[in-house]
């Protein structure tokens, strides 16, 4: 009988040898308050990682607010949920954006992933594993942190935390923070602060996010780059069209660009050797033992 099992279990022979790898990190991008321009930020910083020749691959995975496609001006045809209902290949659902960047839509109905059965945990795993053609990978996660969001988090290489300088969002971040290093005390973290009047203003933010981390948790915080508050991103959203490609030299766009020169070049972070088996181990770690 061909059942769904079925069918699953034939994908999983077909796809039983990944391809040859190249190193890939993984990078979490959440928020602890909504609406701080987690999305915006991360499309914009994974065009400007492709424009230094990387391979990059977005995952929107922000359950109920996945806007990433909105943003690209794309409709993905296929979405993870459909990979899992019909035993579709990863390679078959990822979408090519502006400037080719590669996309994978969350799709609606997207909770659901998280509640698979073996054999779907098994078969989204391997098909995980499928993407090691990728230098980088974002995953957009929702704001906050669930029992979901949390098992990509601790297994991602890197978790970067966007805030505004707005006292709200500032104290959710050291929430989300606070939580991720309850976790685990080694997860390297990047702060962006966006929205900002002045350099100045991110600058005080990043300040106060990790006197507060260091004091309270002896935790490390790296702050990647503040963002101006800029029209051009406004522009950007509206037109469909992500900002550094269509106003690269807007100051929201030379932050980006800085953004990722420092992400690549400082702090020794370039000479880090991390995997795609790595991440996927880890994240089946946390969906066999540490999940539900
Ligand atoms: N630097 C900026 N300057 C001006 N407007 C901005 C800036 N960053 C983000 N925005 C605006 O904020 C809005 C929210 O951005 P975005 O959707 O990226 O936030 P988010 O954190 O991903 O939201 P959600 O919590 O819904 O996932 C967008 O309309 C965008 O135009």
């Amino acid at each position: 009988m061909h059942d769904q099992a079925a069918i699953l279990r034939n994908k999983m022979k077909d796809f039983s040898n990944p391809p040859e790898s190249i190193n890939t990190k993984v990078i979490a991008v959440a928020s602890g308050k909504g609406g701080v321009g987690k999305s915006s930020f991360t499309i914009n910083f994974a065009l400007a990682l492709q424009e230094k020749n990387k391979k990059v691959l977005i995952i929107d995975l922000d359950i109920g607010m996945a806007n990433v496609d909105i943003m690209l001006g794309l409709s993905a045809t296929y979405s993870i949920v459909d990979m899992l209902e019909g035993s579709m290949p990863i390679h078959s659902i990822i979408s090519s954006g502006p400037a080719g960047i590669s996309f994978i839509s969350g799709g609606s109905g997207l909770n659901e992933l998280f509640q698979m059965d073996e054999l779907k945990k098994n078969f989204f795993l391997q098909q995980l594993a499928m993407l090691s053609g990728y230098e980088y990978i974002l995953f957009d996660l929702g704001a906050g942190v669930t029992k979901d969001s949390l098992q990509f988090l601790m297994s991602a290489h890197e978790v970067f935390i966007i805030t505004t300088p707005d006292p709200t969002s500032v104290t959710d971040a050291y929430g989300l923070i606070k939580y991720l290093h309850h976790e685990d005390k080694d997860i390297p973290l990047f702060l962006v602060v966006n929205r900002v009047r002045t350099k100045k203003e991110g600058q005080a933010t990043a300040n106060s996010v990790s006197r507060v981390c260091e004091q309270f948790l002896n935790k490390n915080i790296n702050y990647l780059i503040s963002i101006p508050e800029d029209d051009a991103v406004w522009k950007g959203v509206r037109s469909q069209s992500p900002f550094v490609l269509i106003s690269p030299r807007a100051a929201s766009s030379v932050a980006i660009f800085e953004a990722v020169n420092r992400f690549l070049y400082g702090n020794g972070n370039e000479i880090k050797e991390t995997s795609l088996t790595g991440f996927v181990t880890k994240l089946k770690s946390f969906f066999y033992t540490k999940g539900r």
